[in-house]
């Protein structure tokens, strides 16, 4: 073949890969193309993308949404490998039509009609990191992603997953007040991961099944911020003032301790992978207008003098459609949550000031 040839070739490719997203791309061999196929697509369900699919925590995520009865169009998108990754988790004989993008140019084309967008995008920690070492890079993708999300799809419900959560969840919300889109009852910062952690340790501590252990786990997703109220767990129990210092600490530095054991090779994946999907699924629900769907997120708030706070909502076809309060706290919660607003207030601060400077 020579050149000339070639690059028509490849020019060919390139055309029908974009005609033929890999979930319907065929071997011209067997003769046929997406237009044949006799499936239409379009069941009932909900039109989920996920902005940064190819990474570690993305992979999983697609594989386990792409399992989610109530999707039925899945949008991947990164920057790199999504073909790869949407090639594979197509071929998954589940209802969601799977559709891969890929780079900044293909952004709008993901995000077009969407109904619930989850952000995974951003670098992760390093042993010796928090995770507001990664605002300098990930507020930036948080940016562009939202801009994204305000032009294409300003109604979708949005799970923000990358770090620092803090700061990325009010970054959001002033690009869609900036765009004029913002819906303070649809961008929520998944602190998920928390209470799935809190639930496993205080099961552990007490004996107890996790899968009937419910522990509220207050506001913001950092260190300090991250506050378990065990005095509120369910089924209703009691700590030694022992147990309570050492859940507090495990729960609040659950994800150092899974950033120390990957010794340099990133943040919690798989257990994210599984926690996002637990709140998207609520989410889901939540918008399919079943009753009772309960989760704490990190959202626009009144609950405390912060504009951002974490704690139980209920989520519903508007998004977050009520706010719970705190509760009774005892003293030990109380010296916390004084300490967890000291650090949030900042966070939230720089946030703002990313897109406000
Ligand atoms: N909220 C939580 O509880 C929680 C838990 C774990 C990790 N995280 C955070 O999630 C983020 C991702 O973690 P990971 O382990 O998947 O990281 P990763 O590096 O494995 O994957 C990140 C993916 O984002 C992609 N990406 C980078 N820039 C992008 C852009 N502009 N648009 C789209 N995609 C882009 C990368 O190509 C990569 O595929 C990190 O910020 C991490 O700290 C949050
Ligand atoms: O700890 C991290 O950096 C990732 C994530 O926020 C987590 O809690 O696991």
């Amino acid at each position: 073949m020579n050149s000339a040839t070639t690059e028509a070739s490849q020019r060919i490719a390139r055309i029908a890969a974009h005609l033929n997203p890999p979930n319907f791309q065929m071997e011209e061999s067997c003769g046929l193309n997406r237009a044949n196929c006799r499936a239409k697509g379009g069941a009932a369900g909900f039109k989920v993308a996920i902005l940064g699919a190819a990474g570690g925590i993305g992979q999983p995520l697609a594989l386990l949404m792409k399992m989610n009865p109530l999707v039925s169009v899945l949008h991947l998108y990164d920057v790199v490998n999504t073909p790869g990754v949407t090639a594979d988790i197509s071929h998954m004989d589940t209802g969601a039509v799977v559709r891969g993008f890929l780079g900044q140019q293909q952004l709008e084309d993901a995000l077009t009609g969407m109904d619930l967008v989850i952000i995974p995008a951003g670098v992760p920690r390093k042993p010796g990191m928090t995770r507001d070492d990664l605002f300098n890079i990930n507020a930036g993708i948080v940016k562009t992603l939202c801009e994204g999300i305000a032009k294409c799809c300003p109604q979708a419900i949005v799970n923000i997953i990358s770090n620092p959560v803090n700061s990325t969840v009010p970054i959001a919300a002033e690009v869609f007040k900036k765009a004029g889109t913002f819906d303070p009852n649809r961008v929520l910062g998944v602190t998920m991961l928390d209470v799935v952690r809190a639930n496993t340790f205080v099961a552990e501590v007490l004996g107890l099944d996790p899968r009937e252990t419910d522990v509220p786990v207050v506001g913001g997703h950092a260190g300090v911020t991250i506050l378990p109220l065990l005095s509120q767990v369910k089924p209703p129990c009691s700590f030694t003032q022992k147990e309570i210092d050492y859940l507090t600490d495990r729960i609040q530095n659950g994800g150092t301790e899974v950033v120390e054991a990957k010794a340099g090779s990133g943040s919690a994946t798989l257990s994210m992978a599984y926690a996002a999907v637990k709140f998207a699924d609520a989410c889901l629900r939540g918008l399919r207008g079943d009753a009772s769907v309960v989760q704490c997120a990190y959202v626009a708030s009144a609950v405390t003098e912060l504009p951002f706070f974490a704690t139980k909502v209920r989520l519903g076809r508007a998004g977050v459609e009520e706010i719970y309060p705190l509760g009774p706290l005892n003293e030990y919660e109380r010296a916390g949550l004084e300490k967890a607003k000291k650090e949030l207030a900042a966070s939230i601060q720089k946030g703002v000031s990313f897109i406000r400077k």
